[in-house]
């Protein structure tokens, strides 16, 4: 449906953002476009759209090149969302979606009763069709985008492009944004290309991801072979942001600056882990056990000990209340430690 080839996308004055682009989206597919800030994931699509001019190298949306197609011709193969602004806030919802039927009303802009059948059937499944008389500044976020998607619904191309479609939107609407976007490229074999920052969504639900890395290239590919192959772990380069490849998710680098060592496993210790991360303190499934450590003991009614050397020191309930009391032993021992050097008293 939608072919680059060698495509290079920047700006005038010889200013390269990515080279050398190449990438297939077929039909019925929903694509994920994903890269960190700045890398050209919107120049990309700008340049998709015939908005901006590609530096070198075709874009083709049903074997045409897109340079060479006027805009209402363009219209009848393509709708954009472009979610950040909204070119006409008075308008009501039911006549944003009738927009997209302007490339086939002609001159006068009059809709047949077919055209109003297709606004009608855009807002059903959208769902957004209780809300058609409702003025578009008086929407949330969520039913905004719905209104802005089902026009694009009623547009009728064969491809859709959006930009950053679930951005301000909490996690339950951009997972229904999502599966509205899996649906129309499923049942109505549309071909829908989304950019997005929402990684572990797009992991879920695009059928291919399009991982554009800054200066190029554009990796192309399945989730799960996009996944195995590696290209996540240097997605950021050198950061704070860790991919972990077997559960998809990504986590944020903590910095040590001491280790616990703890007998016992399960949900509690991943909890612990990430408690006494956030206060630079490793757990670590160890025998060393001469100096302070940490018994956990699930079915007890406190079910944290802390232990030193083979000496219980304290029980817990609340993992709080067990981190403060480790801070406080560890504090205790540094001074004891000092206190202890020669020549100290
Ligand atoms: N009009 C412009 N003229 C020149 N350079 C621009 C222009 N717009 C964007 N750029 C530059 O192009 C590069 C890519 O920007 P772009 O907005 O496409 O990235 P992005 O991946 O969409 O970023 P984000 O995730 O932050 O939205 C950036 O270095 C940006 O500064």
């Amino acid at each position: 449906m939608l072919d680059i080839s060698d495509l290079t996308i920047g700006y005038s004055g010889g200013k390269v953002v990515a080279p050398n682009l190449n990438a297939t989206l077929e039909r019925g597919n929903l694509v994920c476009l994903l890269g960190a800030n700045g890398t050209g994931k919107s120049t990309l699509i700008r340049t998709l759209c015939g908005f901006q001019p590609a530096l070198s190298g075709s874009v083709t949306i049903g074997g045409r090149e897109v340079a060479t197609l006027n805009a209402h011709d363009l219209a009848k193969e393509l709708s954009v969302v472009l979610t950040d602004r909204l070119s006409v806030p008075n308008a009501t919802v039911e006549e944003l979606v009738g927009y997209g039927r302007s490339p086939y009303t002609g001159f006068l802009g009059r809709m047949s009763k077919e055209d109003r059948a297709m606004v009608a059937e855009a807002m059903e499944c959208c769902q957004i069709a209780h809300k058609r008389k409702e003025l578009l500044s008086n929407l949330s976020d969520g039913e905004r985008q719905k209104a802005v998607i089902a026009k694009a619904m009623a547009q009728d191309t064969p491809l859709i492009v959006l930009d950053e479609p679930t951005a301000f939107l909490d996690l339950p609407t951009r997972v229904e944004i999502m599966q509205l976007l899996r649906t129309l490229a499923s049942k109505s074999q549309k071909s829908i290309l989304m950019s997005t920052h929402d990684m572990e969504l797009a992991l879920q639900m695009a059928d291919k991801l399009w991982i554009l890395h800054r200066n190029g290239p554009l990796d192309v590919g399945s989730p799960e072979d996009l996944l195995l192959s590696g290209v996540f772990n240097n997605l950021f380069g050198q950061t704070n942001v860790q991919f972990d490849v077997r559960t998809g998710l990504f986590k944020v680098a903590y910095e040590y600056h001491a280790t616990l060592p703890v007998a016992g496993h399960g949900f509690h210790f991943t909890l612990l882990r990430r408690a006494f991360a956030r206060r630079g303190i490793k757990l670590e499934h160890s025998a060393n056990r001469d100096s302070f450590w940490l018994q956990i003991a699930t079915h007890a009614e406190k079910p944290y000990t802390l232990f030193f050397e083979e000496v219980p020191v304290s029980h817990h309930k609340s993992i709080d209340e067990l981190v403060d009391k480790v801070e406080q032993c560890q504090a205790k021992q540094k001074v004891e430690a000092v206190a202890s050097e020669p020549g100290r008293s």
